[in-house]
């Protein structure tokens, strides 16, 4: 059976259980359990502190593991990413009061406070710069007013939180990160490619809608030419003499601007729809 850790609280919680769900694997009930046995697909899901994750999958003790990449990178263990959820997307950055420190240059032989000193001793390791980290649980923005620290470095999403403490952010992000499935180098068992698959098709199917519309024959190639499909759009003849219906796959952030282009173009019967799954 193959044992995932899932994050049990925290802001990869729900989205994570929602993307296994959408992929056809149960999930707890009960925001209090801690395993969840999901038979059929012959999977064992357990529920642990996000931050804890990578370390089950770098001990084997778990197969694979969703956590964020910046909580991967914190904890310095070696195990790899096999998959990007596209979801709990955010920066890690430095900041600090307005006027104070202003590039990333300026950190060393400061006080950090963060919440993840691994990410930033990498950081420094990598940049040659020494500073002394303070490190922190959270609510890291209140370090600076308090005292503790000189700068913070901590995940930013919307910076409203930044903001709110008077602070700024400072040079380029540490990292990128969202939500990633780990696994340890050179271990995949059986039902990992399947489960890579459907979350693959879960991925494709969140991020295209299924157009389909009704265009004269001879508008074919130009409409066609909007909307190319993955392999190539489906056209079928329609029972209306010179006129053709299309069905292809579309971008869900396009497809607005495409259906007004289709239309200009003469296209008629311009539908949307989800796409609940797919393989591609
Ligand atoms: N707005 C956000 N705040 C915190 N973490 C976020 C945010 N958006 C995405 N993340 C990601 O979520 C992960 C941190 O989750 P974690 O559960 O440890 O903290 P949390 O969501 O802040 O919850 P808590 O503060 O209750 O521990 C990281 O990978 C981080 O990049
Ligand atoms: O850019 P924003 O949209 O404001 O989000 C980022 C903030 O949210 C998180 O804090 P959280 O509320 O989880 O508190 P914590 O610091 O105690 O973890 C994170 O640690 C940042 O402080
Ligand atoms: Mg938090």
């Amino acid at each position: 059976m193959l044992r995932i850790a899932i994050p049990n609280k925290g802001t990869l919680s729900q989205p994570a259980s929602q993307m296994l769900r959408d992929a056809g694997y149960r999930q707890r009930t009960d925001p209090k359990d801690l395993i969840c046995r999901d038979e059929p697909n012959n999977v064992e899901f357990f529920y642990l502190r996000p931050r804890d994750i990578a370390t089950y999958v770098g001990t084997g003790d778990l197969d694979l593991g969703i956590t964020g990449r910046d909580l991967l990178v914190d904890s310095g263990v070696a195990a790899e990413e096999v998959l990007d959820l596209a979801f709990g997307g955010a920066t890690f950055r430095w900041a600090a009061p307005p006027g104070t420190i202003t590039s990333a240059a300026e950190v060393g032989g400061r006080r950090i406070a963060t919440a993840y000193p691994g990410v930033v001793e990498r950081y420094l390791a990598e940049h040659d710069l020494k500073a002394d980290v303070v490190r922190l649980d959270g609510a890291v923005e209140n370090a600076v007013r308090l005292g503790v620290a000189d700068l913070i470095a901590d995940v930013v999403e919307t910076g409203a939180t930044l903001r709110q403490a008077g602070l700024v952010t400072l040079g380029d992000p540490l990292l990128k990160s969202s939500a990633i499935i780990i696994g340890r180098p050179g271990h995949a068992p059986a039902g990992v490619s399947q489960l890579v698959r459907r979350l693959q098709g879960v991925l494709v199917a969140r991020s295209y809608v299924m157009l389909a519309y009704d265009v004269p024959a001879n508008l074919l190639e130009n409409a066609t030419a909007l909307t190319p499909g993955i392999e190539s759009p489906t056209v079928s003849p329609l029972h209306r003499e010179g006129w053709v219906a299309v069905q292809a796959m579309v971008q869900r952030a396009d497809v607005h601007h495409v259906m007004d282009e289709l239309y200009e173009l003469g296209a008629r019967a311009i539908l949307v729809t989800d796409i609940a799954n797919c393989r591609l």
